[in-house]
């Protein structure tokens, strides 16, 4: 038998799945990593944490491993999106990495469009200027940095800068080169004008390959250290929403996706890169190639939860704090959340607003917290679902993944408020499924990612909405609206008493 292992670089974690050729799950480890936030808005982590719990992860999973090492035969990644690692002349990391959570950059994104132009950023980019891409990034430390940015000789995604540090290749790949508003994404090359225009030198952006090409072999010293073999192939891989896409198998029309991990997404399979959704989506080139995809993003999905837990649950785990929900009513006893915890992207690209409990009550107890924290979290994604109708898509039904897909009530409460029937999958581990695809269609196990999803990609359960449920939420979801326009402008006005 023989295996390949994908790894999902997350925000929270670093995923890591050992998969075979049946397309079972073998193992899967996690090992998690903080973010730095050193004041309001920003959001950074260290590249070296990502490489060292990679590594100890893989060495974990070989010391498990009872089968012949050289049978693991390939290697993949999925990753965070956008996040800003900058590398020297010799390849050393310049700076920590600045994350597509961070919001530092509304300055660089309006200069980005009084220089660039709105309607030519979308023409070439497919996306307008937010402040979680990449560019914006780029310019921020050019403008604040300027001696860090005199040094760099290229920029990385997180995963690319991974996959550096394993196989000491430098390399982009299409799907999270989308996300940097430096790529012509119909074209699939780095924009020349973007670069010009903006005052950068075009070989700071690596060279591009497709998501499935192999890029190298393991280093000798990595191989050493985690007991796989040097022979491993390393393929490109993908942008964690184009692998979590792969990963469940949503590699044609009409399928749609909903991930709930530290940011939530809602992502539909495109296969023309000419639709015109005016910038409301954003539009990305997919892990299959010559195909993409639309999503919008809710930045503090999971991330709402997790913030919560935190501060006011520490000590206990996520199933613990989720116990009880089912016992509070739809609404959470008349409490709503707006999950703007670190500002939002879809539909109000704000880096400003901040999240609201509205509604507090002094018979409220802890649950209802929780429960109104969920419900908030899936109206926001349900934003995104609105928008995909209004644009005419049929949704009837949805793939869920991510840490959020761990949790059945939460799943009813997905497939109540938007409307369709759910589908929870064998493994919630999506973007690192998508990954190991990738290195098994790389490997030459499949004529196609699609031939690969037939095999690897299992439904496990279905939740159907409740009408009662479906009509109660309908009511609530208005309410939630109005709760972004009533606190747009005191949030205005607290910004200046922010850390
Ligand atoms: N048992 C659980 N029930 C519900 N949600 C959970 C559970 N465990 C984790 N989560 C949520 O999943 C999030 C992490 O999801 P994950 O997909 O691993 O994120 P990332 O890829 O960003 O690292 C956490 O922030 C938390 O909100
Ligand atoms: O910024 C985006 C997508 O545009 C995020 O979805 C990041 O890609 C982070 O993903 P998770 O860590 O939440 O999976």
């Amino acid at each position: 038998m023989k295996y390949v292992i994908g790894v999902d670089l997350g925000t929270s974690a670093v995923k890591i799945l050992l998969m075979n050729q049946d397309g079972e799950v073998c193992q899967e480890v996690s090992k998690s990593y903080p973010l730095i936030q050193e004041k309001s808005g920003y959001s950074e982590q260290n590249p070296e944490e990502w490489v060292g719990k990679t590594i100890e992860g893989l060495t974990e999973m070989v010391k498990n491993f009872n089968g012949d090492i050289q049978d693991i035969e390939g290697l993949s990644f999925s990753g965070q999106m956008h996040g800003l690692v900058l590398l020297d002349e010799d390849h050393k990391v310049l700076r920590n990495a600045i994350l597509w959570n961070d919001t530092r950059t509304t300055v660089q994104c309006r200069k980005i469009e009084d220089i660039v132009g709105k309607e030519r950023l979308l023409d070439i980019t497919k996306n307008p200027a937010l402040e979680g891409f990449t560019l914006p990034k780029i310019l921020w430390v050019k403008e604040h940095e300027p001696t860090i940015y005199g040094k760099a000789s290229v920029f990385l995604l997180p995963k690319d800068y991974l996959r550096y540090r394993l196989t000491g290749h430098l390399h982009s790949e299409f799907s999270d080169a989308a996300g940097t508003l430096l790529l012509d994404v119909g074209e699939k090359k780095w924009s020349k004008e973007i670069c010009n225009l903006l005052g950068i030198d075009i070989s700071l952006c690596p060279p591009l390959v497709a998501s499935h090409e192999q890029t190298g072999t393991l280093k000798s010293e990595v191989a050493d250290k985690t007991g796989l073999s040097g022979n491993v192939k390393v393929f490109a891989g993908g942008a964690d929403n184009a692998c979590g896409a792969i990963g469940s198998g949503i590699l044609s029309e009409g399928k749609t996706l909903c991930s709930i991990g530290t940011s939530g997404v809602v992502l539909s399979y495109e296969q023309r890169n000419d639709l015109d959704f005016g910038g409301k989506v954003h539009y990305f080139n997919h892990g299959e190639e010559n195909a993409f995809y639309t999503m919008g993003v809710t930045l503090a999905a999971g991330y709402s939860l997790s913030w919560f837990k935190d501060v006011f649950a520490k000590e206990i785990d996520f199933d613990e704090l989720l116990n009880g929900i089912d016992e509070v009513p739809i609404g959470a006893n008349g409490l709503i959340f707006t999950p703007y915890i670190a500002g939002e992207r879809t539909p109000h690209a704000d880096s400003v607003i901040r999240g609201s409990f509205i509604g507090m009550d002094a018979s409220h107890e802890r649950k209802d917290f929780v429960r109104a924290v969920l419900e908030g979290i899936t109206f926001s994604l349900n934003e995104s679902i609105e928008i995909f109708r209004e644009n005419g898509k049929k949704i009837d039904n949805v793939i869920s993944i991510g840490g959020g897909a761990k949790n059945k009530e939460w799943l009813q409460m997905q497939a109540d408020i938007f409307n369709v029937e759910i589908m929870k999958l064998a493994s919630e581990q999506g973007p690192g499924m998508g990954a190991a695809m990738l290195a098994a269609y790389g490997c030459g196990w499949f004529s196609s990612l699609k031939e690969c999803a037939d095999k690897f990609v299992q439904v496990s359960e279905t939740f159907t909405p409740k009408e009662e449920n479906v009509e109660a939420y309908r009511k609530l979801f208005k309410l939630y609206q109005d709760v972004y326009l009533s606190t747009k402008t005191l949030n205005e006005g607290l910004q200046e008493f922010r850390k």
